[in-house]
């Protein structure tokens, strides 16, 4: 069986535009867009550990709201768990720390990026139901 790896993402809404952030060439899935966030690391709770991760990547502090959707892909060696969750940003201007960019994107917008392929049901659900 192939190794899971959990993942959390955030989903950052302000005015009708969402935080999108762009892996960069050296990352895995380089200049892919993804939902900022990482791996959950042992012991932590995927808000503890999303929270955490956007204070690295984005050096600001969010709120954690209700889950969307987790999502499964498979890759060669690794199956990628990623679960999405609406956040507010409480303290903080969002900078890109770890990422090629960041860009605040029109919701409608969103399916015009190539995005890492666990994220597209998130995509999905905020093109049909935000
Ligand atoms: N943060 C984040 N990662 C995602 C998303 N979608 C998706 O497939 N991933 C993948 C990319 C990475 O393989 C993994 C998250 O790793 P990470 O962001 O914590 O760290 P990393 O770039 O150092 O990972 P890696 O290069 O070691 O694989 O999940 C997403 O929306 N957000």
């Amino acid at each position: 069986m192939k190794r899971i790896i959990s993942v959390v993402g955030a989903v950052i809404e302000q005015e009708d535009n969402i935080l999108c952030a762009l892996r960069s060439p050296s990352m895995s899935l380089p200049l892919h867009w993804e939902f900022p966030g990482g791996k959950i690391q042992e012991g932590e709770k995927p808000e503890e550990a999303l929270v955490r991760e956007i204070n690295e990547e984005l050096g600001c502090t969010i709120e954690v709201k209700r889950k969307i959707v987790e999502t499964n892909e498979d890759n060669d060696n690794t199956t990628i768990n990623l679960s999405t969750f609406f956040s507010e940003i409480k303290t903080g201007t969002p900078l890109a720390f770890e990422h090629d960019k960041i860009q605040w994107i029109h919701k409608r917008e969103l399916n015009s990026l190539k995005w890492a392929p666990a994220d597209i049901p998130t995509v999905e659900f905020i093109t049909k139901y935000m």
